[in-house]
């Protein structure tokens, strides 16, 4: 472990240089902030000293406090509020005036030090935030205080709460940086000069708990404040911490910074004892664990670096690859089978960059210059160039195997060969191919150039450079790679259709499918509920998919008719204008009285209550539970099979493809706080509520039984990992 510390030397223009030192980014460990405290008072008291600036090495200031110490100290990771206060006040109010030099992020804690100096200089290109929130948590190092007092309360309460940090030039503009060093290399030139400045009274030294300038006047922060509390309620209802901060930060200005460090203190430790920073932190972790393959990532394979991607078929998927492709400056080349397809899919392509302009993404000329990056193809004339295919057309096992028999011979033989399919077996689709080992999957959610996860399909044929190659490619297109086992659904959509299924379930069990969707999206937190995505996705795809797992999975899928017949009555959601919603021209969704002649006939069918007239009463939260823990259910095969590396991939899946909350830690990590022996007991009781015709339904896997039976946590127990076959 690299030792965290800081570095003190003294220049000869008298300024002491204290250098944060913990490698990679100077994270504030323990010991870091035990030697800026001591360093401070070092210089403090050396008569020899003039001013202090405080830089970080590696060409980083800080991401904040050590996010380590959370998991491995509940409760705040042993954040010692009383030190951190003495630190910023000696750099606040000690003898000698201090300047951070900032490069790279200042970011959570980072900027908290920051904000103690008297004065921030920071070089182009650096980014400055609180994301505290993002964690759980809220700013524990007065920075609750000091934004507000720095740049007022409208601007700072919304970086707080979003915790998106700001660029360069609007911390200058907004106050919260006061110079700007044009480089690297004039980073402490500059600091130190402003420094001296101070300390020979040439710029004022500026103490900001002190300040109240930049305070909007109260009756308008009482406004601020309510609608604040009130939007942070609207995106999120039911989570404590973001109340939290708005209360320290409230509290300061109604009675002064020193009072509000000390609520702020209080208000910290609060949010610090609740589940959602552990399941937040939990997922900071999962998130970058998923890149790591023992067996690969810890090997001596370095990763090729593709620059040509073919993507095959200019569909919806198709053109969404190709954009993401594009965006991350590949060369690619969009293969359809005619020139009319050919247009669709560049003008999907133009429509989606378009989008991006629109948004202030990027700029028309960024835009025009990734256009540039995308060439059409109707044969595989320029094929040989090509690094990888991902190949994205329906899903028809015929029609893929002839595309990749097209493409062994139409590729260099180190080309990758990848399949776009979400369901279908990757060995079946190289089947009529004599090159497995070349052959993988790259499963994209939809918008393919928006989603964030990407699945990299393995088999027991797949190279471990075209695993490493893909992982690359998936880092350089910004997207959360996770590596999955071969099998129907993968990861993602096996944990899925018990999701779809068990709503159904409840509706043809008497229940309504406009409450169930408020309850799964307004209570659990879910993006939408399961009726309003069917309409997303569109009943004629769940149609198609689902079958997939009633042929692999007969004995555990509850089979409705639900879906089929909002086929038959082509109500296949937005793109036909209603499903179990009717859209208006501005793809608005508003409940549909006329659903109900299908649902009636769909619960007939159904026949799953002795008595139709009585159906179930259920709370909120049994219905949670109903649609929730036959997911996890599955989940837990998912594990036990190995088709996930560890519990802590299902868990990143299922917060980014399926949109399970992140404050919940996602699907296994949720499970584990509720309790496996509770899984089992409810998934029983619900297999005997709705009888012989659908409990199979319900039937705890092994897996699931054995950590309920021995109290084991569902995350330590996978049997076998994917690594290990590797
Ligand atoms: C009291 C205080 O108010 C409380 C706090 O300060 S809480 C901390 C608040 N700060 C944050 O939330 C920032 C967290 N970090 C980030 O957002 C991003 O890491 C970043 C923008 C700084 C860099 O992103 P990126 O370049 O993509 O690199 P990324 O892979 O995330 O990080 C590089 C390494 O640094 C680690 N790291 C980043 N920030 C860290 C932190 N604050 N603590 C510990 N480790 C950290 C990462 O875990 C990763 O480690 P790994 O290589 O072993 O996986």
């Amino acid at each position: 472990m690299p030792e965290a510390t800081t570095q003190y030397r003294v220049e000869s223009d008298g300024v002491a240089v204290i250098t944060l030192a913990y490698p990679p980014l100077n994270a504030l460990h323990p010991q870091l902030l035990k030697s800026l405290f001591e360093n401070l008072d070092r210089a403090h008291r050396d008569p020899s000293v003039k001013a202090v600036v405080v830089v970080g090495s590696n060409n980083n200031f800080s991401p904040g406090f050590d996010i380590q110490q959370f998991r491995n100290q509940a409760g705040g990771g042993g954040i010692d509020n009383q030190i951190n206060a003495a630190i910023c006040s000696v750099l606040e109010g000690g003898p000698k005036p201090t300047v951070a030099a900032i490069n790279g992020v200042a970011l959570g804690g980072g900027l908290e030090v920051a904000m103690g100096c008297n004065a921030r200089v920071c070089t182009p290109g650096t980014r400055l935030g609180l994301p505290e929130l993002s964690l759980g948590i809220i700013p524990g190092f007065g920075g609750t205080q000091r934004l507000p007092r720095l740049i007022g309360l409208k601007k700072s309460i919304e970086m707080m709460l979003t915790s998106q940090p700001i660029k360069h030039e609007a911390a200058l503009q907004l106050g919260l940086v006061d110079a700007l060093a044009p480089s690297l290399d004039q980073l402490l030139p500059v600091a130190r000069k402003y420094a001296l400045d101070m300390a020979e009274g040439r710029k004022p030294r500026v103490l900001s708990l002190n300040r109240t300038d930049r305070l909007e006047p109260l009756s308008e922060a009482l406004g601020i404040f309510e609608f604040a509390r009130m939007e942070a309620t609207k995106k999120a209802p039911g989570l404590k911490h973001p109340q939290l901060c708005l209360d320290a930060i409230q509290y300061g200005v109604e009675h002064g910074g020193a009072a509000g460090l000390v609520k702020e203190g209080e208000s910290f430790s609060q949010a610090a004892s609740l589940d959602t920073h552990k399941a937040l932190v939990h997922i900071f972790f999962a998130q970058r664990s998923t890149k790591k393959i023992a067996g690969i990532t810890d090997t001596d394979l370095k990763p090729r670096q593709l620059k040509t991607v073919a993507v095959i078929g200019g569909g919806l998927m198709g053109s969404g690859i190709a954009t993401a492709l594009i965006l991350s400056r590949f060369n690619v080349i969009l293969k359809e089978v005619n020139q009319q397809f050919l247009d669709g899919g560049m003008s999907r392509i133009k429509s989606n960059l378009n989008s991006r302009v629109k948004k202030g993404a990027m700029s028309q000329a960024q835009a025009d210059v990734a256009l540039s990056k995308v060439k059409g193809a109707l044969d595989y004339a320029d094929f040989k160039k090509v690094d990888m295919v991902i190949e994205a057309v329906i899903e028809d096992i015929p029609l893929k195997q002839r595309i990749f028999a097209d493409l062994e011979k139409e590729t260099r033989p180190d080309c990758i060969l990848s399949t776009n399919t979400s369901t279908i077996d990757i060995n079946l689709v190289g089947q009529k191919t004599k090159a497995s080992d070349r052959i993988v999957g790259a499963h994209f959610f939809s918008p393919a150039h928006v989603m964030p996860l990407l699945e990299i399909v393995k088999t027991e044929h797949t190279s471990k450079q075209v695993i490493l190659d893909t992982l690359d490619l998936s880092s350089r297109i910004k997207k959360t790679p996770v590596l999955v086992g071969n099998c129907t659904g993968f990861a993602v959509n096996r944990v899925f259709f018990p999701y779809t299924m068990a709503a159904c379930m409840l509706v043809d069990m008497g229940l309504n499918p406009y409450n169930i969707d408020k309850v799964i999206a307004g209570k659990f937190g879910m993006p939408m509920g399961p009726f309003r995505l069917n309409d997303l996705v569109g009943s004629d795809i769940g149609l198609h998919v689902g079958k997939n797992f009633l042929d692999s999975f007969p004995e555990r899928v509850y089979v409705t008719n639900l879906i089929p017949l909002m086929n038959q009555h082509k109500r296949l959601g937005e793109k036909s204008g209603k499903g179990f919603y009717k859209f208006d021209d501005k793809r608005k969704a508003s409940p549909d009285a006329e659903i109900m002649p299908i649902i009636t006939e769909s619960r007939t069918s159904a026949g799953l209550l002795k008595d139709p007239t009585k159906p179930p009463r259920l709370t909120d939260q049994e219905v949670i539970e109903f649609i929730f823990f036959p997911v996890v259910n599955e989940g837990c095969r998912v594990l036990s099979e190995g088709i996930v590396d560890k519990a802590a991939d299902l868990d990143v899946a299922t917060v980014m493809s399926m949109g399970f909350p992140a404050t919940k830690g996602g699907l296994i990590f949720w499970a584990d706080l509720v309790g496996a022996a509770y899984i089992v007991k409810k998934l029983e009781a619900f297999a005997s509520m709705v009888g012989p015709k659908a409990a199979d339904f319900f039937t705890p896997c092994d897996y699931l039984l054995s950590a309920a039976r021995s109290g084991r946590k569902l995350e330590e127990g996978a049997s076998k990992s994917t690594s290990s076959k590797l």
